[in-house]
């Protein structure tokens, strides 16, 4: 039988991957208090169900960046796809066009930007950590702008990586034969070394990323093209006011999964004050912690224009590829129309904060 929810297919993945790659990806920083937090936030809310509305059509579309997204989510950018299967990126694009999700390639793909936007058939976004080497990243901005991406996103929450203590453990390194193939190999070669006590990762940011960028340096990114510009990691009203009076186009409520700073607000809790400092004609979206259509509805009436989601895209794919992809996102699509039906919210526009309440206790 097909698996009746997230969870059934994490426990799936769980069997498929080593020990090293699922701490990798399934970990958080610190003493994952944020990771933890992240999913707890959603059960805070109760929904206030309306009786005696039509709800034979409920429609979870929604315009994001001139684009109509016909579910409210994307796939957030994750490094590495190839680690969990084979056929890494590629299958993702073809799962996210199918359902008519958004893909957010990541900076560290396992597969070319090229080949990315081939297989991709709806919205398809590039994120990008700031490089030290500046033109390094113009040149991938260029690259991904001839591909077709339609925007770019830039990570702001990782000046260095969170302490993630699974990874430091286990000596993670990625496999040598798994390359982040858009970066110039020259770049990448300490990603592969790791011992007990560090971690690839840890030390391939070190190296690369540059800890100077301030919000001066976005103009740098601006000149360099027209794509729209989305920040990923505003977790303060401060820093969406910040963001708006930068001319970014959206933002990403988000803390990384709880992977970078352990005790950093849970997203969904820094939700509501993030979409009250921005203007009106600037979308929020939100990531961390969302496993289910309940999820999606409680953040859209949160006043999120969409999720993204990370980990449970990666469940899909290491159980099935672009299948198993594709029925993590055929599950939170029924889910969603499930929970706007019985709430009496037949279109995103229904879904807004008169829709939940405090869970009673
Ligand atoms: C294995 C893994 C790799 C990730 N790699 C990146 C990355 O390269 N760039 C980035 O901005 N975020 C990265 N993230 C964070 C995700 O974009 C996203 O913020 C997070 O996974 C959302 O939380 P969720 O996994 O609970 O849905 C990664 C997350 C995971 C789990
Ligand atoms: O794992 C991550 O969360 C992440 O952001 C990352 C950063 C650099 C290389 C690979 C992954």
């Amino acid at each position: 039988m097909a698996p009746l929810t997230l969870a059934g297919i994490e426990r799936a993945a769980r069997d498929q991957l080593s020990p090293e790659i699922w701490d990798f990806v399934e970990g958080g920083s610190g003493a994952e208090r944020t990771l933890a937090a992240n999913r707890e936030m959603f059960g805070r809310h109760a929904f206030r169900p309306r009786a005696l509305v039509d709800v034979s059509v409920c429609a979870p579309a929604v315009d994001l960046l001139g684009a109509t997204l016909q579910l409210p989510v994307g796939i957030a950018p994750m490094a590495y796809h190839r680690l969990v299967h084979p056929d890494g990126e590629t299958a993702t694009a073809r799962a996210a066009g199918k359902a008519g999700a958004l893909l957010v390639a990541g900076i560290f793909a396992s597969r070319t930007l090229e080949d990315i936007a081939a297989a991709a058939t709806g919205p398809l976004w590039l994120q990008l950590y700031w490089l030290r080497r500046r033109e390094a990243l113009a040149a991938l901005v260029e690259r991904a702008e001839a591909a077709g991406y339609a925007a770019l996103l830039l990570t702001v929450d990782a000046p260095r990586i969170g302490r993630r203590l699974r990874d430091l453990r286990n000596g993670f390194a990625v496999p040598p034969e798994i390359r982040a193939v858009n970066l110039d190999p020259a770049l990448m070669a300490a990603s592969h070394h790791a011992g007990q006590g560090s971690s690839g990762i840890a030390e391939h940011a070190r190296e690369q990323f540059d800890p100077t960028l301030t919000w001066a340096d976005l103009a740098w990114l601006r000149e360099r093209s027209r794509l729209p510009l989305v920040l990923k990691g505003v977790l303060t009203a401060e820093d969406a006011r910040r963001a708006a009076d930068h001319g970014v186009d959206a933002v990403v409520v988000s803390n990384h999964g709880g992977r970078q700073l352990d005790g950093a607000l849970p997203a969904l809790a820094a939700l509501p004050e993030v979409v009250d400092a921005l203007p009106p004609h600037i979308p929020a979206l939100l990531d961390g912690g969302v496993r289910s259509g309940a999820d999606i509805a409680v953040a859209l009436a949160l006043g999120a224009r969409a999720v993204l989601v990370g980990r449970p895209a990666f469940w899909g794919l290491a159980t099935g590829g672009e299948a198993g992809v594709g029925q993590v996102l055929d599950l939170l699509r029924d889910e969603l129309e499930h929970t706007m039906a019985l709430l009496g919210r037949p279109s995103v526009a229904d879904l807004d904060r008169t829709a939940l309440a405090p869970w009673p206790v």
